[in-house]
């Protein structure tokens, strides 16, 4: 059985005393859902901040990018080992505001996850088909060659700590998700994509594929409930206490109701 995720990315908002409220908040909130992993990637310059209230609860760091060198001249670049030493478990790689105003290309995405592995953090690997790409038939393409590039060369036993989400990028910061039938058929169609790469069913069964576009407590339940997914990656509704809190209640029930079946 796959534990659910519900990751937080907060982009590029909250300053110091705003982060330490929402972060106080959500631990409030949330220590009585412990069955369910929860993830916060603040932005860089808060990472100390937020991780100086989590010790000792569920919550585990994230960051929202990283550069692949280990060090050297780079400037404004922040390594994996940087990452590491400032308490983070997760990574988020690739999301497609990167892809999108960074110009990131499955190439560097690629070096970014082989350089996180190697320096034992999780990365999230974000995939997603812009509206375009959906509307010309080549959703299926398109996360295809995602998957597939960013994850060249990676072996076996790396990857099993990887995680997938598939973040359509129209249904990113839209308040209109995708619907629950457009996510099951990607999030089937990703686990056949990681089954064949890795040529190991266990594998293809245990990778988590968190969704993430527009999910909030309104229709998590619904989207939670599918079959082949594992969890959210969310923004907007991670920047507020109380959504985020049921965000994670919500999910600890599905997670239990998934268990019974
Ligand atoms: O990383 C999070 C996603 O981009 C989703 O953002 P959103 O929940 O604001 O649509």
């Amino acid at each position: 059985m796959r534990k659910f995720l519900i990751a937080a990315n907060w982009k590029m908002n909250m300053y110091r005393q705003e982060a330490l409220e929402l972060i106080r908040g959500v631990i409030e909130q949330t220590k009585l859902f412990p069955s369910v992993d929860i993830m916060v990637a603040p932005p860089f310059t808060v990472l100390e901040t937020v991780n100086g209230e989590i010790q000792n609860t569920q919550i585990r760091l994230g960051a929202q990018d990283v550069f692949f060198e280990e060090s050297g001249a780079y400037t404004g670049e922040i390594s994996p080992g940087m990452i590491l030493d400032a308490g983070c478990t997760y990574v988020i790689i690739g999301h497609s505001e990167r892809r999108q105003y960074f110009h990131e290309t499955d190439e560097i995405i690629n070096k970014k996850v082989t350089a996180a592995l190697k320096n034992h953090l999780i990365p999230i690997l974000c995939v997603g088909e812009t509206w375009e790409e959906r509307k010309q038939g080549r959703t299926f393409l398109v996360l295809n060659q995602q998957i597939l590039f960013g994850l060249q060369g990676i072996d076996n036993e790396k990857l099993s700590s990887i995680i997938v989400a598939y973040e359509p990028v129209w249904a990113i910061g839209t308040g209109k998700s995708a619907t629950k039938e457009q996510i099951q058929e990607v999030h089937a169609y990703l686990r056949g994509v990681i089954k064949e790469f890795t040529s190991s069913n266990e594998m293809a069964f245990n990778i988590r594929i968190l969704y993430g576009g527009s999910m909030n407590p309104k229709n998590a339940q619904e989207i939670l409930s599918q079959k082949d997914v594992d969890g959210g990656l969310i923004g907007g509704a991670s920047l507020n206490i109380d959504s985020f809190s049921s965000l994670v209640q919500i999910a600890e029930n599905v997670q239990k109701e998934k268990k019974q079946e």
